[in-house]
């Protein structure tokens, strides 16, 4: 999206695939759990929306995804919905993922506007991942020493333990990415 044309049809149809994508591998159950956070598939999901759609649409895409969910859609981990999700235990988690889509976002949008070489593509795409994760972590951590009362450590602890797994979906959103902003480089952010 260049900022001179502004929010065409396409970007909201954008903004509603992704929202999509990511409501979409929630509803696989999460497969274990730490504490009270669960194992989310939908990390790919979420990592790979501001590779692909920069800062402000992947902003309104996790902002959508979130928004149906608070009006009672079963979309967040395990089915859950409702505005209790964004105060409990995971909340920090989904401010996270928001926070992350405009922050990694801006990132990409900074990259690959410097038109990497192909096959630094992923390399770069996996510095925005980063970006996210970090985001999303800081989210994490924080929502669970207000909202779970945790201690700095036990909120640590629990985040330590999917750091390896969520390296892997970036990995595979960085892939997926690569893919799709060279078979569609007009959706370049
Ligand atoms: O309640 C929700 O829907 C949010 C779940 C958040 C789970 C977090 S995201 C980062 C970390 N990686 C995972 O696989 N799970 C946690």
């Amino acid at each position: 999206m260049s900022s001179r044309r502004g929010f065409q049809a396409t970007d909201l149809a954008l903004v509603a695939v992704f929202a999509a994508l990511i409501a979409v591998l929630a509803v696989i159950p999460p497969i274990f759990m730490v504490g009270a956070v669960p194992f989310a598939l939908q990390m790919i999901a979420v990592m790979l929306t501001p590779m692909v759609l920069g800062s402000v649409r992947g902003g309104c895409a996790i902002g959508l995804y979130i928004l149906v969910g608070v009006l009672g859609l079963p979309v967040f981990s395990g089915g859950a919905s409702g505005v209790g999700v964004l105060v409990g235990p995971t909340g920090g988690f989904l401010w996270g993922w928001l926070l992350g889509a405009f922050v990694a976002g801006a990132v990409a949008t900074v990259v690959l506007r410097r038109r990497p070489r192909k096959s630094m593509l992923p390399v770069w795409l996996f510095l925005v991942a980063l970006v996210d994760l970090v985001c999303v972590y800081l989210g994490g951590i924080l929502g669970l020493m207000a909202f779970a009362k945790l201690s700095l450590n036990a909120a640590l602890a629990a985040n330590i333990a999917f750091v390896g797994l969520d390296l892997v979906k970036g990995i595979l959103a960085c892939l997926i990415a690569t893919a799709v902003l060279t078979a569609f480089p007009r959706l370049m952010p």
